[in-house]
């Protein structure tokens, strides 16, 4: 068994790199499209369903965007040259992040898009 201490060690390492993270300005844009997308979401009185489905789309564009930026950290200190190699790794783990974020459009156009078109449209009130 894993010695409590260890726990608490693990777990202060990882709100360090949670730390790091939000220096980065990338992660700074997705959080704040995230807390945005909340609150829209809270106006919304989205259903249960409603909010899995927003919650893991923002979830997986944050860590996409953690791993991305921890493959480029990699990168980095293996080299600061130009190589091929390293231009393929960071493209690839940029197009992660891009898929994420257009699953995260996607699921906003479906969930949220007819939600705000009816309350414009009837006038009703948030
Ligand atoms: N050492 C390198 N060798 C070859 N190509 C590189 C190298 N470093 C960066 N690149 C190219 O430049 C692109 C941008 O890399 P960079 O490390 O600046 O990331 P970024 O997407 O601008 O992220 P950030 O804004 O967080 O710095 C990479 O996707 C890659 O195509």
């Amino acid at each position: 068994m894993k010695h409590p201490v260890n726990w608490f060690n693990s777990l202060n390492y990882a709100c360090n790199g949670l730390r790091l993270l939000c220096s980065e300005r990338n992660f700074r844009i997705h959080l704040l499209a995230a807390v945005s997308v909340c609150i829209l979401s809270l106006c919304l009185h989205l259903s249960t369903l409603e909010w899995a489905f927003i919650a893991s789309a923002i979830v997986l564009v944050l860590v996409t965007e953690s791993i991305n930026t921890c493959i480029e950290y990699l990168c980095d200190f293996i080299t600061a040259d130009y190589s091929f190699a390293i231009k393929k790794i960071k493209d690839i783990a940029a197009a992660a992040v891009l898929l994420s974020t257009v699953y995260a459009l996607t699921l906003a156009f479906i969930i949220l898009l007819p939600k705000i078109l009816y309350l414009t449209t009837y006038n009703y009130e948030f």
